[in-house]
């Protein structure tokens, strides 16, 4: 769908994109990173908006430096700034976006009414947009990016300024571009956690460079944080505390943040070295007579991949590519 090499995009105070190399399939792809990271610029440069400094992108197999306006055709576009005229209603605005994007006025006008009512506004459409909430222009904006029946999308910060609510219906409606039209998407968003739910894809930048770029199982899976559980006994009525005497002694520390999981104090986390460490945790168990419940990986957050400690994420991130 989109691919880039050695990207770059250069402004006389900084570098927005720096060699950035990626390809991004089908599907609903997130591009992440932190505000300034990149992710506008590199959206302007594939819709053939805005020229790169250096290196060559493609999109639906279309060159962005020759192919804009071809591209533009194919693909819908949701900017991340209000870019709307209040003095008009929503289905005037979008049979006008419809018109422009080449549709004959009874097609246009049609399409507008049926992807309104996908992205769930209804009778609201013929009032001025002026009057609308922050989550209404959002969908507005989105109506707009659909209504010309796209391969392609690309949503610029969608859930921006949305309430919690509004951003969990907004990104359910991003998941049905995909699997009701079979529209890709692309999609920014500078929060990483909401689209651990929605994107089969991440790609995450920061300061214009790749950070990494893989599927969203992979990132969430990613981890040597192993979880264990373990029976009590008479002998040892906190079998939990007994096994973490029993690692500590071995110079195995277990990490503080278990005692804060769900089962309150019998979840022990530890870091895994390697395939020696499970041995370990199964001797020790065995040793103190105790009963294994549970020994397994523990998911990553791709939120982690920025909260996280240097050494989480050093380990959420991998190595790029
Ligand atoms: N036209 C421009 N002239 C000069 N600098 C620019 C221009 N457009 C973007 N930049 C700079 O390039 C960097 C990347 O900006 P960009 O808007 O692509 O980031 P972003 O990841 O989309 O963040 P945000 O979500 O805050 O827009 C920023 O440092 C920004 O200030």
């Amino acid at each position: 769908m989109i691919a880039t090499e050695s990207l770059s995009k250069r402004f006389p105070r900084v570098t927005a994109l720096d060699r950035l190399s990626v390809d991004i399939g089908p599907g609903v792809t997130g591009l992440v990173g932190a505000n300034g990271a990149g992710k506008s610029t590199l959206i302007k440069i594939l819709l053939g908006l805005s020229p790169a400094s250096e290196g060559r992108a493609r999109v639906l197999g279309l060159d962005v430096a020759t192919e804009g306006a071809a591209i533009r055709e194919r693909v819908g576009y949701m900017p991340e700034h209000d870019c709307l005229p209040p003095d008009v209603s929503a289905t005037e605005f979008v049979v006008h976006m419809a018109r422009m994007s080449g549709l004959p006025p009874t097609a246009a006008r049609e399409r507008t009414a049926d992807t309104l009512r996908h992205v769930g506004l209804y009778e609201e459409r013929y009032r001025p947009i002026g009057g609308y909430s922050t989550g209404m222009k959002q969908r507005v904006k989105l109506a707009q990016a659909l209504v010309h029946d796209p391969q392609l999308v690309f949503l610029d910060e969608p859930t921006n300024g949305l309430d919690p609510v509004g951003r969990d219906e907004m990104l359910g409606l991003i998941r049905r571009i995909h699997t009701d039209f079979g529209i890709s998407v692309l999609v920014t968003s500078h929060l990483l956690g909401e689209l651990e739910r929605t994107c089969d894809h991440v790609v995450v930048v920061d300061g214009g460079k790749l950070l990494r770029s893989s599927s969203t199982t992979d990132f969430t899976q990613t981890t040597t944080t192993l979880a264990i559980e373990v029976t009590d006994s008479d002998e040892h009525p906190d079998g939990t505390r007994a096994v973490r005497e029993a690692l500590h002694a071995r110079g195995v520390d277990t990490h503080a943040e278990g005692a804060g999981l769900p089962g309150a104090g019998h979840i022990l986390l530890l870091t895994a070295a390697g395939e020696e460490t499970y041995d370990l945790v199964r001797d020790v168990v065995a040793d103190l007579g105790l009963g294994l419940v549970r020994m397994e990986q523990r998911r990553h957050h791709i939120s982690e991949v920025f909260t996280g400690s240097d050494e989480q994420r050093k380990e959420a991130v991998g190595h790029g590519g």
